[in-house]
């Protein structure tokens, strides 16, 4: 039985079907990678999974719990690194990181450890006291980072992990992730970063119009992972971009319109 399980999953808004019979699986061990263009339902789905908002159909499980009839449990129990979060403006890192900690119930002394190494870890430790509005996005998106790994969960949910960070704390990150999974734990990624993803990534599911279109294993040409409702294909000889042009449909790069007349005005 995966850790996460999605099965016929809709959510619309209005009349906008952002989420439709989506389904997949991800097992302990993975770093599942969820790629597809603007607006594909990435985002809808992560929300639904850690229980912020709820759906119009279709069942999903997280490491046994439902997020839809028992939300508190199901964030108690994972991480979430949601898109664009940043953390309270008003709150220094330590103390976001005291709040968080106490939320997922570690004791003081068990935060001020996990507190300390996180900022060694990700290089924020002279800004641990220095309220976020005053910090970079980058030094923000590390204590996000910090935040969504505090309590160890079995399960963590990333929307674009990468995002505002120097090349060096790219590939930190990148290494951290991959042996997190490897941990006998899942990682969950969305991302646009194609190359990212196929470098990190043990499978990825590509999203477009709600739904996945296919998947591909990325952890050799042998190894056929089971994604519950079809096994994946190893990727192969291909490249991660040339599948995901070819299954999303109307956004092959190749076939878009040119942005010709959108170029800087001559100077005069
Ligand atoms: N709160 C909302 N109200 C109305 N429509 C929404 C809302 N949130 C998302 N949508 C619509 O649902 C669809 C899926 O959006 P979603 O944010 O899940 O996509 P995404 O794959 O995460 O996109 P991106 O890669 O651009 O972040 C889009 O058409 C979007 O406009």
């Amino acid at each position: 039985m995966g850790v996460i399980q999605v099965d016929g999953l809709a959510k619309s808004y209005g009349t906008v079907d952002a989420v439709d019979e989506m389904a997949f699986t991800v097992e302990r061990g993975e770093l599942y990678g969820f790629l597809g263009p603007n607006g594909a339902g990435k985002t809808t789905t992560i929300r639904v999974l850690t229980g912020q908002i709820q759906p119009n159909s279709g069942t999903v499980s997280v490491l046994g719990t439902d997020p839809t009839a028992e939300p508190i449990e199901t964030r108690h129990r994972v991480g979430i690194l949601p898109e664009q979060g940043s953390p309270p403006s008003f709150l220094t890192p330590r103390e976001f990181l005291e709040f968080v900690g106490d939320v997922r119930g570690l004791e003081p002394d068990r935060v001020t450890e996990r507190t300390t190494r996180w900022a060694e870890r990700l290089g924020f430790e002279s800004k641990l006291d220095t309220l976020h509005t005053d910090l970079s996005r980058g030094q923000q998106q590390k204590v996000m980072i910090s935040q969504a790994f505090l309590h160890e969960p079995d399960v963590v949910f990333i929307d674009e992990p990468l995002a505002n960070l120097d090349p060096l704390v790219q590939e930190q990150v990148k290494r951290f992730l991959v042996s997190y999974a490897a941990g006998d734990n899942a990682v969950f990624v969305s991302t646009h970063n194609i190359d990212v993803a196929e470098e990190i990534c043990t499978r990825v599911g590509i999203v477009a119009d709600g739904r996945i279109v296919t998947e591909r294993s990325l952890e050799g040409d042998s190894s056929a992972v089971s994604g519950g409702s079809a096994d994946s294909e190893p990727l192969g000889d291909d490249s991660l971009l040339d599948v995901f042009l070819e299954r999303v449909e109307g956004e092959d790069v190749r076939d878009a319109p040119s942005l010709e007349g959108l170029e800087a005005p001559a100077k005069r």
